[in-house]
C-alpha cells in the first residue's frame, strides 16, 4: 500500500509515511538528524514566545526536551523519564499557540532539510496527537 492511503482495516494505523526510520533516511542518516536537531534547536532557542519556557533550564535538560519531542516527532519508542506527558507539563501552562510554535518550526526545519512533504505531514499529525496533554493553559 502506498504511503498516505488509508487501511481500511486497520485505518490510521498503517505507516503512513514520517516513521521513525523513514523521516531518519530522509533526512540523510544520523549526520542529518543531527544537522535538523541543531536546526531545531536554534530556531526554537531564538523565538520569543517560547522563551517564556526555556529560559533558565539548564543546557542538558533542553536537550533532552528536544530529544523526548523529536522521538514523539518521528513515532520512535518513549525514550522518557517515568512521567507521562501529562504529567510532564501540569503545572506548565502550555498554551495551544506555544505548542503550535513547536510544531510549525520542527515542520518548517524538516521542509527546509528536504524532507517530503507527505513525512512531514504524517509528522505534523503525529505530534497534533500529544497537544491534549502538553496543553494545560
Ligand atoms: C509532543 C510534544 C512534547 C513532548 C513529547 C514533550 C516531552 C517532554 C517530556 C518527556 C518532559 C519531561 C522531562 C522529564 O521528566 O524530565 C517534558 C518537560 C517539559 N516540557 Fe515538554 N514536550 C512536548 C511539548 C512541549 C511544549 C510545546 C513546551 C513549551 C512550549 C514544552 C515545555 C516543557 C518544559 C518547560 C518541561 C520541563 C523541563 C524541565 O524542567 O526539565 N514541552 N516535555
Amino acid at each position: 500500500m502506498r504511503a498516505g492511503r488509508e487501511c481500511p482495516t486497520l485505518g490510521r494505523t498503517t505507516r503512513r509515511g514520517g516513521g521513525m526510520a523513514e523521516v531518519y533516511e530522509q533526512l540523510g542518516g544520523p549526520d542529518g538528524v543531527r544537522t535538523a536537531v541543531t536546526v531545531f534547536y536554534n530556531r526554537i532557542t531564538a523565538d520569543e514566545q517560547l522563551g517564556r519556557w526555556f529560559e533558565g533550564i539548564d543546557l542538558d535538560r533542553l536537550k533532552a526536551h528536544q530529544r523526548a519531542f523529536l522521538t514523539a516527532a518521528f513515532g520512535g519508542p518513549q525514550v522518557f523519564s517515568g512521567r507521562s506527558l501529562r504529567d510532564a507539563h501540569a503545572d506548565l501552562a502550555i498554551t495551544d499557540a506555544a505548542f503550535d510554535t513547536m510544531v510549525s518550526t520542527l515542520l518548517t526545519s524538516l521542509a527546509d532539510l528536504g524532507v517530503p512533504k507527505e513525512a512531514v505531514t504524517a509528522v505534523g499529525e503525529r505530534l497534533e496527537g500529544a497537544r491534549a496533554e502538553v496543553v494545560t493553559a
